[in-house]
This record gives C-alpha cells, structure tokens and sequence, in this order.
C-alpha cells in the first residue's frame, strides 16, 4: 500500500474495509437499531468532551501498560466481544486473535465465534475471554465454560442488554442470513436449528436470539454462574449505578459499560455519558470496562480519565480485520494505542497512573 493511502486514524480501516465485504454484511457489521441514535450519540458524545492539558511534566517516556485480573496487557485498549469474525474473513477470531497477540492486548471472543474456542487457543498470543449469552439450555453453558477454561480463557463476559435482539432495519430489509461456511461453531447445533425454524421471517441473527436467550433471568440466577467457575465474571451492558451497585452486591468481578455499540436499545444513553456514575457506584471495588464509539486516542484518555479501567473497540478492528486480516487488526490496535500515547504526552500525563477526573472538563 502506497504511504498516500496508508491509514492514519481508525476510520480510514472503515473506508478500506467497505470495499472488501457485501453489502449485507456490511450493514450488519455497521449498522444499530431503531433510528440508529445511540450507535451516532456514542462517537457524538465523545466530540463534546474536552480536556485539560497540564504543561511541565516529565513525558519523556510515555507507559501504556496496564494489568486486569492480574494478567498484563500492553495496552488498555482491547477487542470487544463480536459474532462471527468470518463475516469479514476467511480466517475468522483465529486471525483476530493473532493479531492481538500481536499488540499483546486482549480478545474478548465471542460465544458465537465462527472458529472452535480450541483453534482461537492456538492461534492466540495474548490473553483471551469469553462471552457468553445466558442461553436457554444451561447445559450447552456449563460445556462452554469447561471448554474454555481448559483452552486457558481467562474470564468470563455475560452479555445482559439482549433479551431480545435490537430491531436492526438494515438486516431486516436485507433479509440478512449467514453466509454458507460461517456459524456459530461452539454452540450445541441443536439450539441454532430450533432457533431457525421458530422464526423464519425474522433476520437470521435475530431469529436464534429469540429462541436461545433466557428472557426470565434475573440477578439470582448469576449464583449459578458463580458456582461454576472460579474465572473472574463481568456483566456486560451496564449503564446505571443502580445496576453497577448489584453487580457488586452480587459477587462479579467487572463491569463492561455498554450499549452493544447502538445495535440494541435504541436512545439508551450513550456510554461515556454513563460511565461516571458506574464508577462511582461500584467504589473501587472492581475495574470497569467501556465500549462503543471509540474511535480515537482522545477517547481512550477520556474514558481512562473518568472512571475506565481499559477500553474495549468493536467496529474498528472489525474493519482492519476485514482489510488486512491479522495484520489488520494489530495496525488497528497500534493506531489506537500511538494516538493515545500521543494524547498522553500532550496531557502531560506519563502513565495510565497519572491520568484523573480533572483530565476532562466537567
Ligand atoms: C458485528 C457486531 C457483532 C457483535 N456481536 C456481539 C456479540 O456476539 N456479543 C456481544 O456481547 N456483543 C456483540 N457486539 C457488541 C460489541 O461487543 C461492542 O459492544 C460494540 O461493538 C462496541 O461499540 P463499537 O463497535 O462502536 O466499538 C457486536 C458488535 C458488532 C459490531
Ligand atoms: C448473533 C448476535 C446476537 C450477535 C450480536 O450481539 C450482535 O450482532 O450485536
């Protein structure tokens, strides 16, 4: 690639990306729900927020390092949990996780992985995560859980912000189904079959949210959870201090701020925006992950100034991936990880250490 077209910023990887996948996939890739509000609202709500740089301090060196659960990381900046990576690549999370490892920073690979838990072990350099949506079948979890944690997966993210799938218009004009060869390779083939026949009209990955997700679930099922496995637990997709105060009462060990990138409550607030009062609520007593709409070195720093612990990126590696495959993915992740070495130095703020709530105006 000539120097004139290399990318200089995470959105580039969008423009490059575009050209390399259909325009289904596209839109599921790209699209959110409803009048797609709160997947604008995440990367707007970040346009308004402004720092306050200090002068004269020591940055000459500038440190990215960071540590969650005990297991370091080079960068705060991580891969959100997302379907089916061979969406976008015919190597799918083993390509993902490859170039991760990479960057050494973390994969959060998702329960509807398009490769096996064991393949994207292999292939892994860097520290890997689960997902997991709370199916239905407890069975088909418990054999999640196993699996992963002899495939060394080193925690456990349970998405909560999706009962039912958001009402995403762009799959549903599209009638958007996977395409032949990609599927959610981990789950009990069962589940998906049953999904499939339930709700022939809907879009494909709505249909099998429909049927394989447990509505009833409640706070006093994660007890269950917890007796399963001794790997730290996050709930994903909080966005209230109410909610952030359960979690602690309730024994996980993490929170990721989301909104699932705007692709489900449509107007749900956007998440930096949420992100004080989660921090707040839960004291110190456990890191807060954040995604959605983090497209910038600057908004790395503002989301560590406010509260985060590390930052999660769902589209942008997305887009690297499908452009460049693993390489892709590592670019994208050094992109993100220079820019905010770059606004730390600026900042005046040498490590992650330094950086507080007096970085952003209030
Ligand atoms: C194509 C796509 C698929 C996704 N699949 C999942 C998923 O399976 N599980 C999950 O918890 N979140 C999923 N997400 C949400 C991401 O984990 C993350 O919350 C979101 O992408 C962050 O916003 P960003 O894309 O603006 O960075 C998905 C997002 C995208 C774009
Ligand atoms: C298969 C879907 C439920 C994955 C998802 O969470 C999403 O598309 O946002």
């Amino acid at each position: 690639m000539g120097t004139q077209n290399a990318p200089l910023r995470l959105t580039d990887y969008r423009d490059l990306a575009a050209g390399h996948v259909t325009r289904p996939v596209w839109d599921f890739v790209d699209g959110g729900s409803g009048d797609e509000r709160t997947l604008a609202a995440n990367t707007a709500a970040y346009d308004h927020r402004r720092l306050r740089p200090r002068i004269l301090t020591d940055v000459d060196k500038i440190d990215t390092r960071t540590a969650l659960f005990g297991t370091p990381l080079a960068t705060p900046i991580g891969l959100a949990p997302v379907a089916y990576h061979r969406l976008l690549h015919p190597e799918g999370e083993v390509a993902t996780v490859r170039g991760a490892g990479a960057a050494a920073a973390l994969t959060v690979v998702g329960i509807f992985a398009s490769r096996t838990l064991e393949d994207i072990a292999r292939a892994a350099g860097g520290p890997l995560w689960l997902q997991l949506y709370w199916l239905r079948r407890r069975a088909v979890l418990e054999q999640l859980i196993d699996r992963a944690e002899a495939a060394g997966y080193e925690a456990f993210v349970v998405t909560l912000d999706a009962k039912r799938i958001g009402q995403r218009l762009r799959d549903m004009r599209n009638g958007f189904t996977l395409p032949e060869g990609v599927a959610a390779v981990n789950v009990d083939p069962a589940v998906m079959a049953e999904a499939h026949q339930a709700h022939e009209a809907d879009s494909a990955i709505a249909a099998h949210a429909e049927t394989s997700f447990d509505r009833a679930l409640t706070w006093d099922d994660l007890a269950w959870l917890r007796a399963r496995t001794s790997k730290p637990i996050l709930l994903k997709g909080v966005l209230t201090a109410e909610d952030a105060r359960l979690a602690a009462e309730h024994g996980v060990d993490g929170i990721v701020v989301s909104n699932h990138g705007g692709r489900q409550l449509d107007n749900a607030v956007p998440t930096i925006d949420a992100l004080e009062e989660c921090v707040q609520a839960v004291a110190g007593t456990m890191p807060v992950l954040i995604d959605g709409g983090i497209r910038r070195g600057t908004d790395v720093f503002t989301a560590l100034a406010l509260g985060a612990s590390a930052v999660l990126i769902g589209r942008p590696f997305l887009w690297g991936l499908a452009a460049g495959g693993a390489e892709g993915v590592t670019d994208v992740l050094r992109l993100a990880t220079s820019e905010l070495e770059h606004t730390m130095t600026l900042m005046g703020t040498p490590t992650l250490a330094d950086i507080d709530r007096t970085a952003v105006r209030p």
